[in-house]
């Protein structure tokens, strides 16, 4: 293959993997009416759980020796231990250090940051990651990018 311009060509490569967990939408910083209004039945004490899928994207340009982006055998290592891990067969709000030290409430949005966060700080240097889509339910899905304002 020749490269068009002698530029490498510049491809996402995406990891999917599943996690069961469970969750309650409730805010420490507010009190339990509000939770209730706000939450709704996903604010009951007992919690419910969801069985999500996790899609990794890194975005770069392909190796010309190797072929490829990144080996998607390393984005696995990675993804088990920052995803599955820590997040499957885990109740949310206890289990994980993240959102049971902090006020954070484990909406899917701040799950796909806290991933995104993770994943960053060990792919090897020089590969994008490009994007965290989480789907919640098979109706409810979050893309996080990385961006922050
Ligand atoms: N912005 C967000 N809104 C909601 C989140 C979230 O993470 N971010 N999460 C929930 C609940 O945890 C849960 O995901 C909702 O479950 P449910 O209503 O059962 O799911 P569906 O929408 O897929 O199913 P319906 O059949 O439409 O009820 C709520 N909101
Ligand atoms: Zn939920």
């Amino acid at each position: 293959m020749s490269p068009a311009n002698g530029k490498r060509p510049i491809v996402d490569v995406t990891r999917s993997e599943s996690i069961s967990a469970s969750h309650r939408l409730h805010s420490k910083l507010l009190g339990d009416e509000e939770n209730s209004r706000i939450f709704g039945k996903c604010n009951n004490p007992n919690g419910h759980g969801h069985n999500y899928k996790v899609d990794v994207t890194v975005r770069g340009p392909v190796d010309e020796v190797t072929g490829m982006v990144i080996n998607v055998a390393d984005l696995k290592v990675i993804i088990q231990k920052v995803v599955m891990n820590v997040f499957d067969h885990k109740n949310v709000d206890l289990d994980v250090p993240v959102f049971r030290d902090t006020n954070l409430v484990s909406t899917a949005e701040n799950i796909a940051v806290v991933i995104y966060d993770d994943i960053q700080e060990l792919l090897p240097e020089g590969v994008k990651l490009y994007r965290v889509r989480l789907h919640e339910t098979g109706k409810n899905v979050v893309d996080y990018y990385g961006i922050r304002e």
